[in-house]
């Protein structure tokens, strides 16, 4: 378990005066170890400033910190355990490579800052877990922005740590090299099983690897809890407001129809058929349903080209400040989220409680716990 509590306010930019008062932070969170916890939030909600005070990079003036038991901040106790005794990896958006030594190097300073006889992969195992055993002899400059960030990933794994903080390490990246660090990512989770608090504003990061979600805003916890419980809200404008809002569901592929070219999702209460995914039957997958794709009508509707039409109960109307009406609808114990607009609604008089048909336009493929999968 990681537990974090901390209040601390910065000086204001006034020289001093105190005429304006500097950010104040004042949250505290709880997260289960190992796995991944996403801090997420628009910019400037202290998101950065939680990571430093748990790396021991910022000291707060009140709160408490505790890693698996280990005390390693304070107040009350006046105890601050200094950040190079933290065994915190920390990984950037930047991967703050040394840049006048070679990728090897680099690695062995990971492996030098290690305590002596802490267990961890060698490095051979991270190299080979990264695949960046080609960029060995390179320095940094000649690296892709991706390659670099494995690097520092394998840099921070190599020094052993207990928990791995990392600043949005992936937003710096274009598309296309995020898709490709993504997966190391979702394996370094899945193999080394050490705990994860990660920065980003990202919610395809999210989706692919966390765990749980700390939603804060100015400062405080707006909302904690797993990423499905929380995506499936539509009280939650940091969450259903965005454009890609939409219920995160588990699933488990069930069945392979090759010759429609599809594949059969089941999840608690229902099931959805997608586009032909690669995989086993019984593997278990996390697919996010976004809500601008789900459509509801009031009757099952007939001579659709839209394969899935799932049996739903209208569980709550929420409207949005776009002028839109955000659905959190049951289909058996599973929520689902549908965006419509407001004549929509009052065009079909939806209201809480009745019975509808949700109509899935799309499904996005987001997580995928095991490790082969999430390395192909
Ligand atoms: N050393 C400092 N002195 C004064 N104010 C600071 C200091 N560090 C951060 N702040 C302020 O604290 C607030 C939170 O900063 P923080 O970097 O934690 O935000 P963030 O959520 O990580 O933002 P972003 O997504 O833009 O990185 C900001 O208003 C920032 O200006």
């Amino acid at each position: 378990m990681i537990e974090v509590s901390l209040q601390h306010r910065f000086a204001g930019g006034d020289g001093g005066r105190m005429q304006e008062a500097g950010f104040a932070i004042d949250l505290a969170f709880r997260s289960p170890t190992p796995g991944v916890t996403a801090i997420f939030g628009p910019s400037g909600c202290g998101k950065s400033t939680t990571l430093a005070a748990v790396a021991g990079l910022l000291r707060p003036q009140a709160g408490r910190i505790v890693l698996d038991g280990e005390v390693l901040f304070d107040s009350a106790a006046r105890r601050m355990v200094p950040p190079e005794r933290r065994r915190c990896g920390v990984v950037f958006q930047d991967a703050q490579l040394f840049p006048h030594l070679s990728v090897r190097s680099n690695l062995r300073y990971g492996l030098r800052r290690a305590p002596r006889g802490a267990e961890g992969p060698a490095l051979e195992e991270v190299v080979a877990l990264l695949g960046i055993e080609p960029l060995l002899d390179r320095r940094p400059a000649r690296l892709s922005g991706g390659e670099r960030q494995r690097v520092a990933l394998g840099r921070a794994l190599l020094s052993r740590p207990r928990l791995l903080l990392m600043d949005e390490p992936l937003s710096a990246l274009d598309a296309a090299r995020k898709a490709e660090v993504l997966p190391f990512l979702a394996r370094v989770r899945d193999r080394f099983r050490i705990p994860i608090l990660y920065v980003t504003h990202a919610m395809d990061e999210v989706d692919a690897l966390a765990d749980r979600l700390v939603v804060l805003e100015a400062g405080r916890v707006l909302a904690e809890g797993t990423v499905e419980a929380l995506a499936a809200r539509p009280d939650l404008p940091a969450l259903a407001g965005r454009r890609d809002a939409g219920a995160v569901i588990r699933c488990t592929l069930a069945e392979q129809l090759p010759g429609r070219g599809l594949t059969r999702l089941d999840f608690a209460g229902g099931a959805l058929l997608v586009p032909a995914v690669p995989g086993a039957v019984g593997e278990a997958l996390r697919i996010r349903v976004p809500a601008r794709d789900v459509s509801v009508a009031v009757a099952r509707p007939e001579g659709l080209s839209v394969q899935n039409i799932l049996a739903a109960r209208l569980e709550q109307l929420t409207p949005l400040p776009s002028g839109e009406v955000m659905l959190a609808l049951a289909v058996g114990p599973t929520s689902v989220l549908s965006r419509v607009t407001a004549d929509a609604a009052a065009r079909l008089a939806l209201r809480e409680g009745m019975p509808l048909w949700a109509l899935v336009k799309a499904v996005a493929l987001s997580h995928r716990s095991d490790e082969e999968a999430a390395a192909g």
